[in-house]
């Protein structure tokens, strides 16, 4: 019997979707007469420990994923189960992605302290959101909101909501929904107002490239749709070279006849410049790439440049 020890961060939503993950692999061994068990390690990341400042000025891609990515390399770990969104561009030499599972909800929501959705927002409302991303698309549909820094795991966020006195709170919808707390969820914000982060909803297998086992185990889990859109939303994102704390969004559909649309936008953080454009492919690298050279080619570079520095 095989036992493969599994990374996490020790976030109640990371120990929540490893749980998830762990579960869905037990049962695919199963069906394919697999012997593994399976255990839990849990690992604290730097951008655990530093939740007391916004991520953009902590600077660096891959805060929450570098510890985890150490205990792959160190082998103390077999596979690490990580948000994707999370995830830089670029993995560490040895290191590759393993799986992509089945996407969640990919959208925003806001949870509202009148219950009510975007529009019933009052005028002025505090809104908080760290993202650089979601303050930019906010901001330019509505100037007047007043965009607060609110960093922490989901639950202290929720927290917040009430504790400085906000009017909304913005989060993932998937976090949300892998908790079981649906119900807390006063308004999804549609793609077309709001582009997801790169990869939002979705979840990364990462391994070692010579675990042959969990190689092996990993490519029937692999969710072949899911997998197609990230990666052109990925091809985007390392040609504009963000991470999540730049103003940098995307989201990719596939269709039946295996054409992807993919939607990206670069902006600044006060919503005052946006860019954003659609295209349609079949090769989801390719596409990412178009995309990204037409933003680039109408100033996305500068734009970012200023957002980031
Ligand atoms: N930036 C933190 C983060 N990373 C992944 C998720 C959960 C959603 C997902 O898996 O995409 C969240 C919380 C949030 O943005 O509300």
């Amino acid at each position: 019997m095989r036992t493969i020890v599994v990374g996490t961060r020790q976030s109640a939503l990371a120990l929540t979707q490893t749980g998830q993950v762990v579960d869905q692999l037990k049962a695919l061994c199963e069906r394919h007469g697999i012997e593994a068990s399976f255990e839990l390690k849990k690992i604290v990341t730097k951008g655990d420990r530093i939740l007391d400042v916004t991520l953009s000025k902590v600077g660096g891609k891959g805060l929450f994923v570098k510890e985890i990515e150490q205990a792959l390399f160190d082998g103390e770990i077999d596979l690490a189960v990580h948000s994707m969104k999370d995830m830089p561009f670029q993995l560490p030499e040895g290191l590759v992605v393993g799986a992509i599972p089945e996407r969640e909800d990919p959208r925003d929501c806001l949870i509202t302290k009148n219950g009510g959705g975007f529009e019933e927002l009052p005028h002025g409302a505090k809104l908080g959101t760290s993202s650089l991303r979601r303050a930019c698309q906010l901001q330019q549909r509505r100037p007047d909101l007043n965009i607060v820094s609110v960093r922490g795991n989901i639950d202290s966020r929720i927290r917040k909501l009430e504790t400085e006195g906000l009017d909304a709170i913005m989060l993932a919808a998937a976090g949300l929904h892998r908790m079981g707390w649906k119900d807390r969820i006063d308004a999804y914000l549609p793609t077309e107002l709001c582009l997801p982060a790169v990869g939002q909803g979705a979840l990364c297998i990462e391994c070692r490239d010579d675990n042959a086992f969990v190689l092996d185990l990993l490519a029937k889990f692999r969710h072949e749709a899911t997998t197609v859109t990230v990666t052109a939303e990925r091809s985007f994102l390392g040609r504009l070279n963000g991470g999540c704390q730049v103003p940098i969004g995307a989201y990719a559909e596939l269709a039946e006849d295996g054409r992807i649309t993919l939607t990206g936008m670069v902006g600044s953080p006060d919503g005052k410049q946006m860019l954003k454009e659609t295209k349609t492919g079949t090769d989801p690298e390719r596409l990412g790439l178009e995309l990204a050279d037409a933003l680039i080619a109408k100033g996305a570079s500068e734009i970012l440049a200023l957002a980031t520095e």
